[in-house]
């Protein structure tokens, strides 16, 4: 384990902390049901009834009973208090503060109670509610219908605090309705539905409590495919060329499901709390528990509709890892699967069909993990405080499964990212914590005060968006007085060019040299080599908290997160795991961030002794972009981005030599230097859906520090290999 890595995110709250186990079920049962059974026999026997005919007499009492007063236990769709069920903050369920051996009375109290009004009274009173916010029956049932699902068929959360929930929730799905069209729009802002977007809502928008809510194709009022309030341009706005995206839907059969393209769909949609660090303790976890969606036949008309929810079991990786590095700015680290026996199963296909990863769990057997990764002789982190998602009825410290496979973020990005593996293999990618955002590992000198920021460093004066108003503002300044994005959202052609032709020619370009090269000396602390040049880059400048726009501005793009699909899945040319996205992008789209722990140059010292004493691996990128102009040379000084432990998706982009069709753009949000900033992905050309998402590494291949044999299959590719194989080709052919 890292030595001072950071503890790990808390446990989200899973749906099976919510269900309700059938033993919890007979328990109730017993307690309740035994009892009224045993006096009715008694009654009888006293009756001078013989003792069959009494026992018979008592048993069926029991049956009039139950069905009476005791539906909940013949139908267990209806909760039943207890205290073995756990309670979201949304739930804010009464029985979390109830004893465990709840009386007997109380206990039929409630039960009473939950039964008490009819579900149409209810309904009723919920509407009276709504009435006075101006909310129609029409835009309140089918939110009240989702809520009511979601907590279980249970009204009493509904109905707390006047029905602060239901309001929440219909006044937030009224928030998010669609944009008004982009200019090029060419959905008009409609949903349609062949594009499988989900985005998260805004989860920075400052929300009361959290919520949840759903959106269904089949209602206007609440569409299904939403898009980013933030954003300028979302997958929504592509064109989507995945008819059957392949997903298994928990608990029915192993097979992958389909989405078919007219087929209404539901979706889940989580709302956070207002709290820009994804903490993910603020996620409220949609249920996911198939259980927890049985209708009862008590269940009125305007109540029906469980959501199919996609859920997906996770696997352990066996990885072996090397230390490499490279120039410019890269260290890569080797993840691959050597020995190629998942490629050797590798199936040709254009067309991705997609087998789900079989579920298997870590074993917990290391105590001294507690915390973060460990790191064993075999030198493979261990996770220790992963989400429990499936078999759970085992303990919770047996069960570790490492990926959340439908979504590699676990709810911290905007969109769920799935991971598939075409092969037949089981394995899952490397192990790590998702994290959205760059997190200061120890000592690393990210100066984000806002006294530092001058109002010549944003623009306070602004309001809306600025990429409307008539004169660009200060912020545009450091682009030339032209902002980077188009209103779109996309890199305008000639920026992205230029950033391109830095990585295509970087002869022709600007080159810092250090006297005593960070890089180098990471590299080798005892005899560095020269400084090989730190290229000067263009930078984007994004406006920030301090700016007077707001989060719609269309100069916020980067800090808004991703909005593409995505999909983490391993290559077949045996490159390990890669990201490819699903849905064709426009020149110049943002795809997502670089995101790792941000370590000094020291610490990255530190980490790759350590590293390979373990033999593990790394794989960092250094901020060297404006070394040139600020003159960084001391270690502590040097900051780079490491996402061994703790990254987000673009850990899994690929290298490709030269005509990569990613560009990585430096861009700088809520610090006024560049000594630290933010290294995003956007499309260098149009890419079409499927296509695997590279970049240049930079690495020469030529050198004795080779990070890896690359296989990127570019004509261009560097790799000395395979240039004379094209050579032999080549002259084989002539
Ligand atoms: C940033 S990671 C990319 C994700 C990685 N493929 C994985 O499975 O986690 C970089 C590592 O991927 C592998 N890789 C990336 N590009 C490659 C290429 N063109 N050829 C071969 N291996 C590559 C190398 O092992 C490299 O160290």
């Amino acid at each position: 384990m890292p030595p001072d890595s950071p503890p790990p995110p808390p446990r989200l709250p899973r749906a099976e902390d919510e269900a309700i186990s059938p033993r919890t079920i007979l328990d109730s049962r017993w307690r309740l049901g035994f009892p009224f059974a045993s006096s009715y026999l008694v009654f009888m026997g006293l009756a001078g009834l013989s003792r069959p005919v009494s026992v018979l007499m008592g048993l069926l009492m029991e049956a009039c009973l139950s069905l009476l007063f005791y539906k909940p236990f013949i139908f267990p769709s209806v909760p039943i208090p207890s205290a073995s069920a756990t309670t979201t903050d949304a739930g804010r369920d009464a029985s979390s503060s109830s004893p465990p051996h709840r009386k007997r009375w109380d206990c039929l109290l409630l039960l009473l109670n939950n039964n008490m009004g009819s579900n149409n009274e209810r309904f009723k009173k919920a509407f009276e509610a709504m009435k006075p916010l101006g909310i129609s029956k029409k835009q309140m049932k089918p939110i009240l219908r989702h809520l009511y699902n979601l907590f279980d068929k249970n009204w009493e959360p509904i109905e707390e605090e006047n029905y602060r929930i239901l309001a929440d929730a219909i006044l937030d799905a009224q928030n998010e309705r669609p944009m008004p069209a982009a200019p090029n729009d060419e959905t008009n802002g409609e949903p349609t539905p062949h594009s499988s977007t989900q985005l998260r809502p805004d989860d920075q928008r400052p929300s009361a409590s959290a919520s949840c809510y759903y959106t269904d194709v089949n209602d206007n009022e609440t569409p299904l495919i939403k898009r980013s309030r933030r954003s300028r341009m979302s997958s929504a706005d592509f064109v989507h060329e995945q008819p059957t995206q392949p997903i298994a839907i928990e608990g029915m059969s192993s097979q992958p499901a389909s989405l078919q393209p007219n087929e209404p769909i539901r979706a889940l949609a989580v709302v956070r709390q207002a709290d820009d660090h994804g903490d993910p303790s603020s996620i409220v976890a949609c249920k996911r528990d198939k259980g927890l969606l049985l209708e009862s036949p008590e269940d009125v008309l305007f109540l029906n509709g469980p959501e199919p929810e996609i859920d997906l079991p996770a696997a352990p990786v066996a990885k072996h890892l090397n230390t490499s590095s490279s120039e410019s700015g890269a260290v890569h680290s080797e993840a691959q699967s050597k020995g190629g026996s998942l490629q050797k199963e590798a199936v040709e296909s254009d067309a991705p069909s997609v087998k789900p990863i079989a579920c298997k769990h870590a074993v917990d057997g290391n105590s001294n993990a507690a915390v973060g990764f460990t790191v064993s002789e075999s030198s493979e982190p261990t996770f220790q405080n992963c989400i429990v998602s499936c078999q759970p009825e085992l303990p919770l410290s047996k069960q570790r499964p490492l990926h959340d496979v439908a979504d590699i973020s676990k709810g911290e990005e905007r969109v769920s990212i799935p991971i598939v593996n075409e092969f037949g293999s089981e394995s899952c990618p490397p192990l790590f914590y998702y994290i959205r955002k760059n997190l200061v590992f120890q000592s690393a000198y990210v100066h984000t005060s806002l006294a530092r920021i001058g109002n010549e460093d944003c623009c306070t004066d602004c309001s809306g968006d600025c990429l409307l108003a008539p004169l660009p503002c200060s912020c545009s300044r450091l682009t030339g007085g032209e902002f980077a994005y188009t209103p779109e959202g996309l890199v305008k052609g000639e920026f992205l060019d230029e950033c391109i032709a830095v990585n295509h020619f970087p002869e022709k370009h600007n080159k810092f040299y250090c006297k005593a090269c960070p890089l180098e000396r990471s590299k080798n602390n005892a005899l560095p080599d020269p400084c090989k040049g730190h290229l000067a880059r263009k930078f984007i400048k994004e406006c920030w908290s301090k700016c007077g726009c707001g989060m719609q501005c269309g100069n916020r793009v980067v800090q808004c997160g991703i909005t593409c699909n995505l999909q983490v899945f391993f290559t077949k040319e045996g490159k390990g795991w890669g990201l490819r996205t699903l849905d064709e992008l426009p020149k110049g789209a943002f795809i997502c961030e670089y995101v790792g722990e941000i370590l000094t140059n020291t610490e990255l010292h530190k980490r790759t002794v350590q590293n390979e004493k373990r033999s593990k691996h790394v794989h960092q990128v250094l901020l060297d972009a404006n070394w040139g102009s600020e003159g960084v040379s001391r270690d502590e000084e040097a900051l780079c981005l490491d996402p061994t432990f703790y990254g987000n998706v673009g850990r899994f982009v690929n290298h490709r030599c030269y005509d990569s069709n990613l560009v990585v753009i430096p861009v700088e949000v809520e610090t006024p230097d560049r000594h630290y900033y933010h290294v995003a992905f956007f499309a260098a050309r149009k890419i079409k859906a499927f296509e695997e998402l590279t970049w240049d590494y930079g690495i020469d291949f030529d050198g004795t520090d080779i990070a890896f044999e690359c296989m990127c299959g570019s004509k261009y590719c560097r790799n000395p290999k395979n240039s004379r194989k094209r050579a032999r080709a080549a002259t084989s052919g002539s």
